[in-house]
């Protein structure tokens, strides 16, 4: 079983709510890393389930607002989402427990394993159908992940790749990062309406995928090399996009273009995107 979906207890309704993981149940591990929300480490609930347990950070997290959407984020289930097990608000600092993922950020991942998988385009293109996957379950269910990336995906066992943090970017309080002009905002995996206004949607997703895919291809290259946020802005505003990466068909390239369409509006969805993609891999594979 896993912490979501195990028996509800006898009390269940009264004090303890579904999403609500008790601390007791938890043994904390070795740490993992440290994101937007402070350190994060490995678990293990009741003895045996794998676990990441997120111990938020004084002050960088809006947490009574993100415990009220964490009813909403553990429904969400989907194998290429990490999933939400529940959060333990009854004490501060409040941990947010999720699935564990062995082998860490699909950025990494890319980056470690670039001699292989630069002559795989196969898994490349595997790797980001699974990703197309979780977020057009995403859109079917009118949720904007707001900072999708590869650093924001994460992988497990057999090649599986996950999409993370979905949704959690608005509930980070550093200004740094949530506004556009802050030096930790993601300009560029971020579309000309997000630039300017600000607008997230599932078709500011689609660009962000894009950029995604272009990293995947890149084998986790950054995008726009060493140019200043400022200059991928102008560049962005003026309708150039990143060029085609070495090792990636023509086909597939041609996809991201798709996604870095001027007009949101004139981007596809993840749902049409993953079929294109799932085309053209029963082709070259
Ligand atoms: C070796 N295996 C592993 O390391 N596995 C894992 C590592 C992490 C991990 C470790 C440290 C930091 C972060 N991290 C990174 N970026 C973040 C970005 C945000 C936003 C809001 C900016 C999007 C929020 C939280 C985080 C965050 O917690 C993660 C996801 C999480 N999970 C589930 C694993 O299985």
């Amino acid at each position: 079983t896993s912490p979501c979906d195990r028996p509800a207890p006898a009390t269940a309704g009264l004090s303890h709510d579904k999403w609500e993981i008790d601390h007791d149940d938890l043994m904390l591990l070795e740490e993992l890393g440290s994101g937007q929300f402070g350190v994060v480490r490995r678990g293990k609930w009741r003895g045996s389930i794998d676990v990441a347990v997120k111990m938020m950070k004084e002050g960088t997290m809006s947490e009574d607002d993100f415990i009220e959407e964490a009813k909403v984020m553990t429904k969400l289930q989907h194998t290429n989402l990490v999933q939400l097990y529940g959060v333990c608000s009854k004490n501060r600092p409040i941990f947010i427990v999720t699935e564990y993922m062995r082998y860490g950020s699909l950025l990494n991942h890319l980056r470690r394993h670039e001699q292989s998988l630069s002559s795989n385009q196969g898994l490349l293109l595997d790797m980001c159908i699974q990703v197309c996957k979780g977020m057009a379950y995403l859109e079917r269910h009118n949720y904007i992940h707001r900072d999708l990336a590869a650093r924001n995906c994460l992988v497990g066992t057999d090649n599986i790749v996950k999409v993370a943090d979905f949704g959690l970017a608005r509930y980070v309080l550093d200004d740094q990062y949530t506004s556009s002009g802050g030096s930790k905002f993601p300009i560029k995996w971020a579309p000309p309406e997000v630039l300017n206004y600000t607008r997230f949607s599932s078709k500011s997703d689609i660009w962000a995928y894009g950029v995604l895919m272009w990293e995947v291809f890149s084998c986790g290259k950054m995008p726009y090399g060493r140019l200043k946020n400022a200059e991928v802005v102008e560049r962005v505003q003026k309708g150039l996009i990143l060029e085609k990466p070495k090792a990636c068909y023509k086909e597939v390239y041609d996809v991201m273009r798709k996604c870095w369409a001027h007009l949101p509006e004139n981007r596809p969805s993840f749902k049409v995107l993953k079929e294109t993609l799932v085309g053209i891999s029963q082709r070259i594979v």
